[in-house]
């Protein structure tokens, strides 16, 4: 027996040994596989890039026991994200339920219950064009009061934008999705966009450390009275406003019903196409299709990712992730990373106010149209080179319902995890040039485009489960932008090559560049 136990430990041994020094698994431990690189999350995209040169764009390890395929081919990602069978997010999304309850973002689309295809067949009437052009108004008057605050700044010392970025795009999100009324700037400065910081600070701690949703770690690492004091104030906030909206909407209804008596005339009905997110997520409710859980968890995740206080008492239960990240971090990530990458290339920066000014000779306030937006190509290719070398989220991942196909002759059977690396596929040399790691508007230029694949940039995916905010994240974008940029010149003594990449769900900067303000004469 005793031998028995020496032979097996011995092969042990030496398989781990011939793991090890086998140059293709040499960084892959056994038994954990890439776990312990998902831990620093500094490392992770540079880590990436080393298997990527290592393996090629298509390579599989494991992160504990799942098998883990990681892809930056653009083919293959293709592939993947329009197979109804990868429809899927994978097993790391959990820690998304955990924190933010489950939201369009996470649901799945298994055969039997299509949770997800189901909410975003109703969503997407709220993302329309007709929509999106009657928030331009608002989008006009929420930069305007950005430019107000950006002013104090002005020829003063070095400042850093992102607070006063998140409070503006966090203004956009809840009065754009949740209904049109305005906003008390001061409390979202002082108390929701921290109380946000913290909470995304947390999810990313759980999707990336499942142990850490452990209270007593929690409380052992001093983040416990943060996060709940976090999670209470979004919380209070969010349930104030759909209070509001519900009251408003059953007082409608009730209306409604009173008139209908009196009259058969319903012209004062709101058109389907023509709702708002919460709508949408109201008028489902009240004819049964959502629960009461359902429009809580759609609304608060589109604009915070917020988890019904009631259905779980620990620490993390409903603090904020992802759609929350997306309707107003990733916006405000994008707006700034722009503004600081030409601030790091004044070149490009000039470029962009030329054409600004022969688009708005005036100064002033400025009233932009969809028309103006569409008539700034230059402002275009800036906004699209940002996102190719800054991948705002930087991996996207799936898990296979059932066996798939792909055409390098791989099967991949069913319930493995796919990551797509956005952000190294991004900075492919063979698909961008000797210079994909640096910034180049001129990638963008139609003659530079028309030979790369269509998914060999996608920013916000393609295929079925793509970004569903894409063309209001766009459009806020520019509106903001060209108005900053017609006002203001942005400075930095940052230097591009200094900046160092986080994974934190979306992309981070270790360290954020601090900006110069200049007002603009002309
Ligand atoms: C620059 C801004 C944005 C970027 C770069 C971005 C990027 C993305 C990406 C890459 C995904 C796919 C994630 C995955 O497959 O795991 C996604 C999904 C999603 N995004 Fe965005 N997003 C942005 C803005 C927004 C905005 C403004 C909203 C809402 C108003 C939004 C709502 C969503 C939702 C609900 C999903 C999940 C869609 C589904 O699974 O059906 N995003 N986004």
């Amino acid at each position: 027996m005793q031998s028995l136990s020496l032979y097996f430990t011995l092969i042990t041994l030496l398989w781990i040994y011939w793991l090890w020094t086998r140059r293709k698994f040499y960084s892959l431990y056994p038994f954990i596989g890439m776990a312990h690189h998902l831990i620093r999350r500094e490392e992770v995209l540079a880590k990436l890039s080393v298997y990527n040169q290592m393996y090629g764009p298509v390579w599989c390890s494991w992160v504990g026991p799942y098998p883990f395929v990681v892809i930056s081919d653009p083919v293959i990602a293709q592939e993947v994200l329009l197979s109804p069978n990868c429809v899927n997010k994978c097993f790391i999304y959990n820690g998304l339920d955990y924190t933010v309850g489950s939201s369009l973002f996470s649901l799945k689309g298994i055969h039997q219950k299509p949770r997800w295809s189901v909410h975003r067949k109703i969503f997407n009437p709220a993302f329309n064009h007709k929509i999106l052009l009657s928030f331009i108004p608002l989008f006009n008057e929420e930069v305007d009061a950005l430019v107000l605050t950006l002013d104090k700044y002005a020829g003063k010392g070095p400042v850093d934008l992102m607070q006063n970025i998140q409070t503006y795009t966090l203004c956009l999100a809840t009065r754009t999705t949740m209904g049109g009324v305005s906003i008390d700037r001061d409390q979202f400065e002082k108390t929701l966009v921290q109380s946000y910081q913290s909470a995304l600070e947390h999810t990313a701690d759980v999707v990336f450390s499942p142990w850490l949703k452990c209270e007593f770690l929690q409380r052992m690492r001093g983040k416990q009275k943060k996060y709940s004091r976090a999670k209470m104030d979004i919380n209070r906030f969010v349930r104030k406003r759909l209070r509001v909206n519900l009251r408003i909407a059953l007082t409608s209804t009730c209306f409604k019903l009173v008139n209908a008596q009196l009259s058969t005339d319903d012209s004062g009905e709101r058109s389907p196409d023509n709702s708002l997110f919460i709508d949408i997520a109201i008028e489902n409710f009240k004819c049964d299709r959502f629960t009461r859980t359902s429009v809580d968890n759609e609304c608060g995740a589109i604009v915070f990712g917020v988890r019904n206080a009631s259905s779980t008492s620990s620490i993390a239960n409903f603090l904020v992730f992802i759609s929350y990240t997306q309707a107003f971090e990733t916006t405000a990530n994008s707006i700034v990373y722009t503004l600081m990458l030409l601030a790091m290339f004044p070149n490009c920066q000039e470029k962009v106010y030329e054409e600004l000014l022969s688009e708005f000779p005036e100064m002033g306030n400025l009233n932009i149209t969809y028309n103006n937006t569409q008539n700034l190509i230059y402002m275009d290719m800036v906004l699209n080179e940002t996102m190719r070398v800054l991948a705002p989220v930087p991996l996207v991942a799936r898990e296979t319902m059932n066996d798939i196909k792909l055409s390098n002759g791989v099967t991949l059977p069913s319930g493995v995890q796919i990551a797509i690396d956005i952000f190294n596929m991004h900075r492919r040399k063979d698909i961008w040039g000797p210079e994909a790691d640096t910034f180049n508007p001129d990638n963008f230029l139609s003659a530079n485009m028309q030979n790369k694949h269509s998914y060999a940039f996608i920013p916000f995916t393609k295929g079925l489960r793509y970004c569903i905010g894409w063309k209001y994240a766009l459009l806020s974008t520019k509106i903001t932008l060209a108005k900053l940029l017609r006002n203001y010149k942005f400075t930095t003594d940052f230097k591009f090559e200094n900046l160092k990449f986080v994974e934190d769900i979306t992309l981070k900067l270790q360290q954020l560049p601090l900006f110069t303000i200049e007002r603009r004469n002309e």
